[in-house]
């Protein structure tokens, strides 16, 4: 089975397969992938026979084959419904981020528990916490992000799990374990700012 870093890279093949689509490729060879997404050629070619994707060492990929691919292992070739639990800061700037459509994922509804971010008849709505169980198995909904405060977190989840979410995006400061059947990709910002710290300081001394 793929592994994390695996999908994060096929995710960049798509985009950058997209950005030479608009420069009208046709074909495509392992190297202008490689090169848009940063990883060597040989790289390019071991991900995509993990799914079966052979080219041709004389033509390439072709550009659209590939593109439905990797959008079908992606799971992009249909709309992708998410809640986003905590419209604060993280939450709102999720909800409102319109780049998220064209990548075929819809935020279908916010959920918080501040009466004031309530906005119940919006056709993307921000609706009562209590409110969550219902609408994720009305709309037979699968993903979700955490965008609450730290201490909230842990509950969350659980109430995302009672009502059938099954990949979560956290990005509370705490690690949480993913249940069976449940995956969780947790988002430490911090963590990741500190990590490049650490390499550009590396840098700097190795020079
Ligand atoms: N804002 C950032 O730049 C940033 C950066 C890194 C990490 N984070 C983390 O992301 C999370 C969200 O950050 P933020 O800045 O958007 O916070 P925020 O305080 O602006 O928003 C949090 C929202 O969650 C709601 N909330 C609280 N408890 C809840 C519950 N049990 N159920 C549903 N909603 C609940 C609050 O009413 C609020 O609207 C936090 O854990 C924060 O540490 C934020």
């Amino acid at each position: 089975m793929a592994n994390r870093s695996c999908i994060i890279r096929l995710s960049r093949y798509k985009n950058a397969l997209n950005r030479l689509k608009t420069l009208n490729f046709v074909r495509v060879f392992s190297d202008n992938l490689a090169d848009a997404a940063g990883v060597t050629a040989a790289q390019v070619r071991k991900d995509f026979s993990l799914f079966g994707i052979t080219g041709n060492r004389r033509g390439g990929y072709k550009v659209d084959e590939l593109s439905d691919q990797l959008n079908k292992i992606l799971g992009k070739d249909q709309l992708q419904e998410v809640v986003v639990i905590g419209m604060g800061n993280i939450g709102k700037a999720l909800f409102h981020y319109g780049g998220l459509e064209k990548s075929g994922i819809k935020v279908a509804a916010g959920f918080d528990i501040d009466p004031v971010k309530f906005d119940r008849d919006s056709s993307q709505p921000v609706l009562p916490l209590e409110g969550l169980v219902d609408f994720v198995r009305g709309h037979n909904i699968v993903l979700g992000v955490i965008a609450v405060p730290d201490y909230a977190a842990q509950q969350v989840l659980e109430l995302m799990l009672s009502a059938g979410i099954r990949g979560v995006l956290n990005f509370a400061p705490i690690c949480l374990k993913a249940p069976e059947g449940c995956i969780v990709n947790n988002i430490n910002l911090e963590s990741e700012l500190e990590n490049l710290i650490y390499f550009v300081n590396a840098l700097e001394d190795g020079k």
